[in-house]
């Protein structure tokens, strides 16, 4: 990396109506959970929306609650994520809450759109596993699972943050045995036949 944000990487086609947020730190895109509705079997063109007279909307709930045996899950892109020093507020105190061990009650996906990372997680032993995240990487890592996050020595990453559903951001740091994501967690490891070291 030369200076931060001085490189300029190739972005895929689909991201490029996100390239102008991308000039800006941890800016905040408006939550907008993804619309569904009951459709008419009109022959009108298909690129319509199609909507039923009255509308019909079908929840985000409801959707996972119908497709609950499929794989479907709609990911909810909540903003992009820049880290660097002197770009970034407050950017020491974010570091270092980032590299605090600590769980959430959902999935933490976090895809890289350039620069790099470390992700450290917690193996069965409890030691921990750093996975170094480059552009192009996609990371999903477990509700209930101990991890932390780093720059690496480039000093750089910019990191689109994703959810399935409602965006929570809260981190339970370490420990958090009696936290219900935990518990989740470490019953899961424990039925797939891993062994979880006690602590
Ligand atoms: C910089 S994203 C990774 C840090 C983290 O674990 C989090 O945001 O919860
Ligand atoms: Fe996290
Ligand atoms: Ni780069």
């Amino acid at each position: 990396m030369v200076g931060c944000g001085s490189i300029h990487h190739p972005q895929p086609k689909d991201l490029g109506n996100l390239e102008p947020r991308t000039l800006i730190s941890h800016q905040q895109i408006p939550v907008m959970a993804p619309e569904a509705w009951l459709i008419d079997e009109s022959d009108q063109d298909q690129r319509l929306p199609h909507h039923r007279n009255p509308k019909e909307f079908v929840s985000l709930s409801k959707l996972q609650v119908q497709f609950i045996l499929t794989i479907f899950t709609i990911l909810t892109l909540q903003d992009l994520l820049e880290l660097c020093p002197g770009k970034v507020e407050n950017y020491e105190e974010k570091l270092k809450n980032f590299y605090r061990e600590h769980i959430h009650a959902d999935e933490e996906i976090r895809y890289c759109l350039e620069g790099s990372g470390y992700f450290d997680v917690r193996d069965k032993d409890d030691t921990w596993i750093r996975i170094w995240i480059k552009e192009g990487d996609m990371i999903v890592l477990p509700a209930g699972i101990y991890h932390r996050f780093t720059l690496d020595t480039s000093n750089y990453v910019k990191l689109m943050r994703l959810f399935i559903g409602e965006p929570v951001w809260t981190a339970y740091n370490r420990p958090q045995e009696d936290h219900p994501a935990r518990q989740v967690y470490i019953k899961t490891l424990e039925s797939s036949g891993v062994a979880v070291k006690a602590h």
